[in-house]
């Protein structure tokens, strides 16, 4: 199985990227979604944060309220890590059990859209890695014009991750998102072609059916040792 690495800054376009991935039939895991699902009410990444952050982070059914908390950790950088600490755990789990769900269905190329994939260490178990890149003042009139966010608010989001310029240098595939969203598809269906490459012999081994394979060998060598031998 090839797992996809897609990466980039705040608001640089990892989203679009995806969905751009899902409608060729590239299955995404989108680990915005894992992290929201981690904070859902009752679980225990819930409990422990609202142990952590008290009970004046929740809206009055019960839920995280999410700006309130994201105002707190984007202007704060020591309770942004306390917060990725205690989420840490249930992301990668949540991450790990949606891959092996795509694995069991068979998919031999996935992507894992990650915000935090450097940061996270998590780029060790993607290849190739996509940075989606986009101009500082695009980025930052994006990420405004998308969440009605203040300048110093968009300012905080984005200082809280490594600079785009970093996470870039340490692409596989660099995805320049600065120009409009036609250039963007164009450059797309040349990332499209490169990750559909046909999958390494080590790809193949860990995809299902390389698994398969390996089963029905090892079935077949002891069938016919226990004929040979009786
Ligand atoms: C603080 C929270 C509640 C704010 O929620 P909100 O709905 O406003 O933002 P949302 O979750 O949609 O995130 C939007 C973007 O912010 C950036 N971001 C989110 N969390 C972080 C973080 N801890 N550090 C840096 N950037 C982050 C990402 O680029 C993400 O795509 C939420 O972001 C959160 O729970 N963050 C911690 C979990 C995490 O690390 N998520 C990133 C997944 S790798
Ligand atoms: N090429 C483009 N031209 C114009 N607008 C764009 C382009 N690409 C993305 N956008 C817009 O920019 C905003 C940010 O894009 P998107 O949500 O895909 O970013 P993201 O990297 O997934 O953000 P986040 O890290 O917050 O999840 C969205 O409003 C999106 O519609």
């Amino acid at each position: 199985m090839r797992i996809v690495g897609l990466t980039g800054g705040i608001a640089s376009g990892k989203s679009t990227v995806s969905n751009l991935f899902k409608s060729h039939g590239v299955p995404v895991v989108d680990a915005d979604v894992v992290a929201c699902d981690a904070l859902k009410k009752g679980s225990g990444g819930w409990k422990k944060v609202v142990a952590a952050f008290g009970e004046e982070i929740l809206l009055e059914n019960g839920e995280v309220n999410r700006p309130m908390l994201g105002q707190i950790v984007f202007s704060d950088p020591d309770k942004r890590q306390f917060l990725n600490r205690l989420l840490a755990p249930h992301i990668s789990s949540g991450i790990f059990w949606e891959v092996v769900k795509l694995w069991l269905k068979g998919y031999k190329v996935i992507v894992l859209d990650v915000p935090l994939l450097f940061e996270a260490k998590m780029d060790k178990f993607t290849k190739p890695i996509i940075v989606v890149w986009v101009d500082p003042e695009t980025q930052k009139n994006r990420l405004m014009g998308r969440d009605k966010s203040s300048e110093e608010d968009a300012g905080n989001r984005i200082n809280a991750q490594m600079p785009l310029d970093v996470k870039r240098n340490k692409a596989d595939i660099v995805i320049d998102n600065t120009g409009s969203i036609d250039d963007l598809n164009e450059q797309f269906q040349k990332v499209l072609i490169e990750v559909s490459k046909p999958l390494t012999w080590t790809q193949f081994w860990l995809s299902r059916n390389g698994a398969l394979v390996i089963l029905a060998s090892l079935t077949s060598g002891v069938v016919l040792c226990i004929k040979a031998l009786s």
